[in-house]
């Protein structure tokens, strides 16, 4: 069985974070393992507290994983601060660990700050060229080279500039367009890009988590990054398209979509 490990921040109410990729990756039929760099108390309406792991508690739950189970491919979500994602660095370096897919998470989509803004510098110059791809969205794009990201135009030129940071390759977000939902892939010199329908369905909590989680999984099955992000995005489409409604602001997706429903109760027996 393949294994994938998810370094990240826990989402209590199960849309983003840890759990969403956990239910990713258990969903790709993969063992999941989970190294987590805070607790965050939020919901589908906001983020009402957030509590840092300790940075040496970081480390010893990647020498855990590390010494023992080895993953076959890592996604990194939220880091809150400088410290942890030095330690982070350090103990990708020292277990020497390829196919990781960094989502640079800093502010979530309800607005509340996920990375302290001194720790922005050292994502860049300690994580970005440990990664195979960086996948920020348009606002992280900006934050990350310092012009404004909105149009296809501004996002070429964004994916070449983030590239430059070392990262193996940057795939650029487009779900928060105004219209459509494509993303741009910049690998070797080369744009790709992937395009889709928007779908009008206001619960997106999550879909960040979710794509980075399935490109770890696709890259752990042996998939080259291109068609690691196509069927990532795939997968996500079908979860966002399913229409699933819980919670009283943008609620999560449906990871299970592709499931067949139980029959006649009791499904294991
Ligand atoms: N309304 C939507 N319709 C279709 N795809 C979407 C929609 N919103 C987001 N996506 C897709 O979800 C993925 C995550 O993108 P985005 O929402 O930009 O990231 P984040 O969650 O980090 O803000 C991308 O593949 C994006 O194209
Ligand atoms: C714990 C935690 N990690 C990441 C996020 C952000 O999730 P993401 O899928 O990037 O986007 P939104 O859900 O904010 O649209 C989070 N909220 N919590």
């Amino acid at each position: 069985m393949k294994k994938v490990l998810t370094i990240a921040g826990s989402d209590c109410s199960g849309g983003a974070g840890i759990q969403a990729d956990i239910k990713t990756i258990t969903v790709h039929k993969m063992y999941a393992m989970s190294v987590i760099t805070a607790l965050t108390a939020q919901n589908t309406t906001g983020v009402y507290g957030i509590r840092e792991t300790d940075a040496e508690f970081v480390a010893k739950q990647m020498d855990c994983v590390f010494t023992d189970i080895r993953p076959d491919a890592v996604k990194i979500g939220m880091i809150p601060n400088e410290k942890i994602i030095r330690v982070i660095a350090e103990k990708l370096r020292t277990y020497q660990v390829r196919d990781v897919v960094l989502d640079p998470v800093m502010i979530s989509t309800s607005g509340s700050r996920l990375m302290s803004k001194d720790a922005q510098e050292a994502l860049k110059e300690e994580l970005f060229s440990l990664a195979a791809v960086v996948t920020p969205n348009l606002m992280e794009a900006e934050a990350l080279c310092g012009f404004s990201v909105s149009t296809p135009c501004e996002m070429e030129r964004a994916a070449e500039k983030i590239a430059c940071y070392g990262s193996g390759a940057v795939l650029l977000k487009g779900g928060h367009l105004a219209d459509g939902a494509d993303d741009l892939l910049y690998e070797k010199g080369k744009y790709i890009w992937f395009s889709s329908k928007r779908i009008e369905n206001p619960n997106t909590h999550g879909t960040g988590c979710t794509l980075s989680s399935a490109i770890a999984c696709n890259l752990a099955a042996g998939y080259a990054l291109e068609r690691a992000i196509k069927n990532a995005k795939n997968y996500l489409t079908g979860a966002l398209q399913d229409g699933l409604d819980l919670g009283a602001g943008s609620g999560p997706l449906n990871h299970m979509y592709r499931l067949p429903p139980f029959a006649n109760g009791y499904p294991f027996r």
